[in-house]
């Protein structure tokens, strides 16, 4: 790329307006409903994360959408808080009384403007679209601080009536012009071609804003966003990890990401704290119970991490290499070299390093050689994993450790468990606990029945086949000598899938100790 280009034209505005709709558009998609506490928590990470306008909802939907619109204008002190409505007296009417707490409040109102929504759709000629608009918008003035006006479906829309309609908007009252790309059929030339086309062509466009908002039925939806701001949109409407109908709404992330890290390409930016990215994306994930795809940008579990020799070495001379932006600026701690059958030298023996071990060359390429076999069987080596190598043990040893009984029951809220455990030189252990669960219970037995304490930091459980007889994956991550250890275990009933986890780690760790031990007499 020739740095000479890589400079927009500059704008007489050099802000963008992020319009946050995760609470509207995102959550109108199957699998994304919230309930109002979710939303008021949602709303309230998005204020900190500086989005200029929140969309809270479509009040006519629901009681609870209403009342979750009222409790969000009611808390938020800064943000504009914005609730859409049909071009009907009712849904405007009810979105004003949503909205009445509001700081600062606008009504969204929108119409569909193509022929075929137009035909199909609504039955309505374009004479009566106009009409329409223009009575929602004079009514939506009286009611709030600010009017949006979207034309529905406005990429499938004749460019000279889309022009008509908004002109007639702006002189109703609308000060924030919508172009929706409804269907994500558009690309980013023709989105340049149309909002260049309604900047010239809409009467009153130097009083109003434009916006965009666009789906990703084609995976275009940031690509046309981008487009739209480039050619002097100054509101983005997005959602936190894309949600949205179908294939989702343009990601705020990416958005703001790429504004930011282009900003000379682009010459505007947003008032957004990109530090809170990462948390609030997290944050959307536990409330809706819908994680991201690893590959992600900016947010995703591989955004910044590194598996393969060759980046992992580039990274180790300089993060430049391979990242374009620092994974503290999006608000994750930091870069993970991630370490698996495509991993080499480097890597490996950087990790090694930074877990106490400083094998010569000849060490190194035994150490190698066996880490790839074994990561051939298994997906990622962990520093347990590479803590047995250095050791020359077999980090696919089992024991020595194993569960011989275990019973837990839980009782009017308290939870208790019994283990029998047996160990390889011929001793067994039985030990019971109480805990806040039946998991908690069993993790307490396992320690005592032991002797090692875990701390446990993290822990899951997910289905790994379905039906009634679904087996449960149960990880566990655990502190111990200043150190996480993993371990996973599989089974039908998810507090065994517990025990054997953790047991899995007390193995590794009881495996491990004493040729540590000697590894550091040998030191000496
Ligand atoms: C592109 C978008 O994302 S648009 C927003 C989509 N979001 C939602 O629809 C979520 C919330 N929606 C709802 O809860 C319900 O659809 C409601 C409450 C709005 C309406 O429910 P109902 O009255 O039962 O109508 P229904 O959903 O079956 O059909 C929609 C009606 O709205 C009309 N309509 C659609 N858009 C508009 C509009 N912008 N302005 C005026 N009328 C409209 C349709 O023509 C249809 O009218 P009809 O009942 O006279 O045929
Ligand atoms: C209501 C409008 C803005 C919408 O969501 C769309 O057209 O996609
Ligand atoms: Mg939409």
């Amino acid at each position: 790329m020739n740095p000479e280009h890589d400079v927009a034209t500059p704008t007489a505005e050099d802000r963008v307006r992020i319009f946050d709709t995760t609470l509207r558009d995102g959550e109108q998609a199957p699998g994304f409903s919230m309930d109002r506490r979710a939303k008021l928590r949602m709303a309230q990470a998005l204020e900190a994360l500086g989005v200029d306008v929140l969309e809270a909802g479509f009040p006519q939907a629901s009681p609870d959408d209403f009342a979750a619109v009222s409790e969000i204008a009611r808390t938020l002190k800064t943000t504009t808080v914005c609730g859409l409505a049909r071009c009907q007296d009712g849904d405007i009417d009810t979105t004003a009384r949503a909205l009445e707490k509001a700081q600062r409040s606008r009504i969204h109102v929108f119409l569909s403007t193509s022929p075929l929504h137009r035909e199909h759709k609504l039955r309505m000629s374009k004479a009566q679209v106009v009409d329409a608009a223009i009575k929602a918008v004079e009514r939506a003035v009286q009611l709030c601080h600010e009017v949006e006006f979207s034309a529905e479906d406005a990429l499938r829309t004749e460019p000279d009536f889309l022009a008509e309609v908004f002109s007639a908007a702006v002189a109703a009252g609308a000060t924030t012009l919508n172009a929706p790309d409804t269907v994500g059929y558009t690309t980013p030339s023709e989105m340049i071609e149309l909002f260049s086309y309604l900047r010239a062509h809409v009467q009153g466009a130097e009083k109003v804003i434009f916006s965009s908002h666009c789906h990703d039925d084609l995976g275009m939806a940031v690509a046309n966003s981008m487009a739209a701001i480039s050619a002097g949109a100054r509101q983005v409407e997005c959602t936190i990890n894309g949600i949205g109908e179908r294939a989702g709404n343009a990601a705020l992330e990416e958005i703001v990401m790429a504004l930011k890290v282009r900003a000379p390409h682009f010459g505007v930016d947003t008032r957004i704290d990109t530090r809170r990215l990462y948390p609030t994306s997290r944050l959307l994930t536990q409330l809706t119970g819908q994680a991201v795809p690893r590959n992600k940008a900016i947010v995703g579990e591989n955004a910044f991490a590194h598996e393969s020799g060759i980046h992992q070495h580039g990274m180790l001379k300089h993060r430049g290499t391979y990242e374009i932006m620092r994974p503290q600026d999006v608000g994750i701690a930091e870069t993970k070299l991630v370490l698996g059958k495509h991993s080499g030298r480097a890597a490996l023996r950087q990790r090694l390093e930074a877990l106490g071990h400083a094998p010569d060359e000849a060490a190194m390429e035994d150490i190698l050689a066996r880490f790839k076999t074994l990561a051939d069987k298994k997906r990622e080596i962990h520093d347990e994993d590479l803590e047995a190598l250095a050791l020359g043990q077999d980090p696919q040893a089992t024991g020595p450790w194993r569960i011989v009984q275990l019973n837990s029951s839980t009782h009017q809220g308290s939870a208790s468990a019994s283990v029998k455990l047996a160990h390889d030189d011929g001793h067994e252990a039985s030990e019971a606990a109480i805990g806040d669960g039946p998991v908690d219970a069993v993790l307490r037995a396992i320690e005592r029945a032991t002797g090692h304490a875990v701390e446990l930091t993290d822990f899951s459980v997910r289905a790994v086949s379905e039906g009634g007889d679904a087996q449960g994956q149960a990880k566990l991550t655990a502190r111990h000598g200043g150190r996480d250890w993993r371990g996973h275990g599989i089974s039908t009933d998810i507090v065994e899938a517990t025990a054997l986890a953790a047991l899995a780690i007390v193995n590794r760790i009881e495996r491990q100790a004493p040729a540590r031990e000697a590894a550091a007499v040998a030191h000496l």
